[in-house]
């Protein structure tokens, strides 16, 4: 199977490293800058656990247009560089890709199939810390690794040559028709999880212990617009995140809030943003996520 990994920082570089090392030879790395010169001159390496290795890909590159057509490209880009990364793979999709989009957020499908219309554009969700610690080097954080993937009416043994792929390469992983009710799920932790660290500029742990106020408004509000646009979250689903929102690793801290200490362009949009847009459209009230996105926005402006 041809894959690639379009942008291989820490989720991507990781997933790129465990495929490799599950012997799947050809994987394309696209990275850019120091982390892509790096990559190139002395491959990718991954600290997990105790562990400490290097792989090399078949190609890793900023620029993928003559490599021809791929069978999987997983889409591991931030939010920000979306539209720009697309654009690049624009000779790589044919009627036989399939294009996993693993961004923190909801609806990214409908956004590639806009532009690759040909393609089989799942949708997907990633429980993972891991981050690009120096150009070339990803560090993966403790036990947390889940991964959900799929699209309504999908059978997973239409997917047979990726489940497979997946069952050797990754810790675990679940191939779903619910992908949607995954996803947000994810988004009913991530959204109010990445809102709150970045403002408040203190680990996930020391939100749900003295924000747990403002992090069950913002968890509940995306539980009623979710209700909304017919994904069936349930009380027990607030109730559940809230509970792992109290458990996550201390000192653990969201991507976010790593991208907005870094002076890095940060998912605002994706994870506030997208909140108060689609609040205002279904008629569902968040004012909690309305203040934060004003506060954010103004924040990161300064
Ligand atoms: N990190 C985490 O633990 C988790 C992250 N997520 C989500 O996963 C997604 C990816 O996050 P993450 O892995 O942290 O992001 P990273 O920034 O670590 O990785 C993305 C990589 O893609 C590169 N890139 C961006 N645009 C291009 C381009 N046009 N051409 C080539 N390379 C490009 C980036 O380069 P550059 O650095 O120069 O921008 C970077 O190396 C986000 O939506 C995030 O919210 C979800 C779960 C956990
Ligand atoms: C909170 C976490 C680490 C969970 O996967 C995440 O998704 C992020 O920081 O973007």
């Amino acid at each position: 199977m041809k894959i690639m990994i379009l942008g291989a920082g820490g989720v991507g570089g990781y997933l790129g490293a465990r495929f490799l090392r599950a012997v799947e030879p050809d994987v394309t790395l696209v990275a850019r800058g120091a982390h892509l010169d790096k990559i190139r001159q002395e491959g990718l390496t991954i600290l997990e656990d105790t562990e400490r290795y290097t792989v090399h890909p078949a190609h890793a590159t900023d620029d993928p247009e003559g490599l021809g057509l791929f069978d999987l490209i997983l889409v591991t880009l931030k939010d920000t560089d979306l539209d720009d990364g697309l654009e690049r793979i624009r000779n790589n999709v044919g009627p036989q890709t399939v294009i996993l989009p693993l961004l923190n957020g909801v609806e990214y499908r409908p956004r590639i199939l806009k532009r690759y219309p040909q393609a089989d554009v799942l949708e997907g969700c990633i429980y993972i810390l891991s981050n690009i610690v120096e150009p070339g080097v990803i560090r993966k954080k403790g036990k947390i690794f889940r991964l959900c993937w799929g699209k309504e009416g999908f059978d997973p043994a239409d997917y047979r040559p990726i489940v497979e792929l997946f069952d050797r390469a990754l810790p675990r992983h679940k191939p779903t028709a619910e992908i949607a009710y995954e996803q947000w799920k994810k988004f009913l932790f991530i959204s109010p999880m990445a809102v709150l660290t970045s403002i408040y500029k203190v680990p996930m742990d020391r939100i749900a212990q003295e924000h747990a106020d403002e992090l069950r408004e913002l968890t509940e509000e995306i539980a009623a617009l979710a209700q909304a646009k017919g994904v069936p979250l349930t009380r027990q689903d607030v109730e559940a995140t809230l509970e792992q929102a109290a458990k996550v690793l201390p000192g653990a801290k969201t991507s976010m809030q790593l991208d907005i200490e870094r002076n890095k362009p940060a998912e605002i949009e994706a994870l506030a943003g997208y909140v108060v847009r689609e609040g205002d459209r279904l008629g569902v009230k968040v004012p909690t996520m309305e203040k934060l996105y004003r506060a954010l926005r103004l924040r990161t402006s300064e």
